[in-house]
């Protein structure tokens, strides 16, 4: 039976309105159905917001501590309306890229609306049913809400409320020691709300190398904010308008609470049962194709639990593009995978950790260490906090790097490429990095596999010895 469309995006974010321009761009016959606004969390409620609001923040931190520099200035005053007023300025220029009028020109239809699956090969929409040869199923995530007794009934914040907000609360209680947490919470402190991180795990950033991730726990701590880890919040309750958390033997008392503690799928409304696709504990179940259990329908970002970032819902799109209209014989790569957490310093990571190499390589690696301290442009800058962790293979291989510092998520890059191609550390530190910049971090840490090979080698440093005293009765 013939059907009306190459493909039906459902989910109008990061990965679906990749998959969509280019489908039609192709010349593909695409509908794209998104139940709210195109542009997803990273447009309204993520990335752009919160890189934003972070970049005010920054300005008011590099304010408040110019005296270093000999530059007072005194009576510093944050206008906690106009520093969201940024953030709303930001999220509008990028907007028109993301613009249903936008999409509709490229050849897209544009179908706004939530729908649900009604068997295997339809999708229901303001009672339209829309047949395709592939769906692909791109809805995202959304914020997950720890089941914390009083936690509704006192109210609190997610991702999705914080822009919004028109007052800046004078304290805030930010439940969960991720990325989201790490960040806002820095942001919220810097414009000068009084803030607690209530962290689950033993040290904020768990995902993170830990020497890495402890250099942006102490940078917070030492900012003022008060950071509880392996501690979970256990009830919640309002008394004449404060918000009281009890967690451990701490009482934290509040004017609002940002729960950040984590995302769920958005499959809840799309009857993924009626047309045979299986979700699993984080989310829509693929194969290395992003297949689902119904191989007409692929799925990607969010929803599959993966890594949960912007530009790996991009990549992914791009791997469903080829897959559900042309043959579906693409498979995902996530050998490397890089991304950032945007604290100041940020904190950038790609590939393995040390315990990941060790358990993999055993004693054939190499941990290079470089501390901004030794790089000049960092001291230029007051900017030493940190350092670049390269992990090698003996040979040269480079497993994983970790960076913690100023502009880590802009240094990497060059890891992340050397990475992609297969290219030793020897890459890294053989080509010529301009003096002074924060990016010779690369090169000096690459140089120590060398440094590190060389000073093992007892055997090589004799016969250099001897090589030069020979020369030196030869001249
Ligand atoms: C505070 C915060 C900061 C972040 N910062 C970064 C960052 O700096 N860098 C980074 O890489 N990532 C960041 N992320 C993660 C990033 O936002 C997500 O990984 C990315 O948006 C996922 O893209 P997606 O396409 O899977 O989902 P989304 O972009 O969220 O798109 C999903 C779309 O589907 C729609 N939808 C949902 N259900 C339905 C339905 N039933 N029918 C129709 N439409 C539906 C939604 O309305 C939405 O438009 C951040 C996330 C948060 C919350
Ligand atoms: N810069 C970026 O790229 C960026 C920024 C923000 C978010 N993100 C993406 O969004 C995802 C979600 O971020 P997130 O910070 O919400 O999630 P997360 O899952 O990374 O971290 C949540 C943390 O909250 C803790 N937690 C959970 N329940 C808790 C409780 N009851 N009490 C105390 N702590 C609790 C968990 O131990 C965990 O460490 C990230 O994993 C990332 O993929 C990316």
């Amino acid at each position: 039976m013939a059907v009306e469309y190459d493909v039906v995006v459902i989910g109008g974010g990061s990965g679906g309105l990749v998959i969509a321009a280019a489908a039609a761009q192709l010349k593909a016959k695409v509908a794209l159905v998104e139940r709210d606004r195109l542009g997803g969390d990273c447009l309204w409620y993520g990335c752009v917001p919160s890189k934003s609001l972070i970049h005010a923040s920054r300005i008011a931190y590099e304010v408040k501590n110019a005296a270093r520099f000999g530059i007072y200035c005194q009576n510093l005053e944050i206008d906690f309306a106009l520093a969201n007023g940024h953030v709303q300025k930001a999220i509008a220029a990028i907007q028109p890229h993301d613009s249903p009028e936008r999409f509709q020109s490229l050849g897209v239809e544009v179908i706004f609306g939530a729908g649900q699956f009604i068997d295997r090969q339809t999708f229901e929409v303001n009672n339209r049913q829309l047949k395709a040869r592939a769906f692909a199923c791109a809805t995202g995530s959304g914020p997950k809400i720890p089941p914390i007794p009083g936690l509704k009934a006192a109210g609190y914040l997610t991702n999705e409320q914080v822009f919004s907000l028109k007052q800046r609360p004078s304290s805030l209680a930010v439940i969960g020691g991720g990325p989201i947490g790490c960040e806002l919470g820095q942001a919220f402190s810097r414009l000068g709300s009084e803030v607690t991180i209530i962290a689950s795990s033993d040290h904020l950033l768990p995902k993170e190398d830990p020497e890495a991730a402890l250099v942006v726990q102490q940078q917070l701590e030492s900012e003022g904010i008060r950071v509880i880890t392996a501690t979970r919040v256990e009830r919640v309750e309002q008394i004449d308008g404060k918000k009281h958390l009890w967690a451990g033997t701490q009482k934290i008392t509040v004017d609002e609470i940002l729960v950040a503690a984590g995302r769920m799928p958005n499959v809840e409304s799309l009857n993924l049962e009626a047309a045979g696709v299986e979700v699993g504990e984080r989310g829509i179940r693929v194969n290395e194709k992003l297949q689902t259990t119904n191989p007409r329908i692929y799925a990607c970002g969010d929803v599959i639990g993966g890594y949960q970032f912007t530009h790996v819902a991009g990549y992914e799109a791009s791997v469903v593009l080829k897959n559900a209209l042309f043959f579906p014989v693409t498979k995902a790569n996530y050998r490397v995978i890089p991304w950032a957490t945007f604290t100041d310093p940020e904190l950038a990571r790609v590939g393995l950790t040390e315990k990941q190499a060790k358990e993999r390589y055993g004693d054939d690696i190499y941990v290079l260490k470089q501390e901004f301290a030794g790089v000049d442009r960092a001291q230029a800058e007051a900017a030493t906090k940190g350092f670049a962790k390269i992990i090698t293979r003996g040979n040269g291989e480079i497993l994983g790097a970790h960076l913690v510092g100023a502009s880590a998520g802009e240094l990497l890059h060059e890891i992340v490429l050397a990475m992609s191609n297969n290219l030793k550390v020897s890459a890294l530190s053989g080509i010529i990095h301009i003096y002074p910049t924060l990016a010779e971090v690369n090169s000096k840490a690459a140089l120590l596999l060398t440094k590190q090979k060389y000073a093992k080698n007892q055997k090589l440093q004799n016969l250099l010895l001897r090589f030069f005293s020979l020369m030196r009765t030869l001249a």
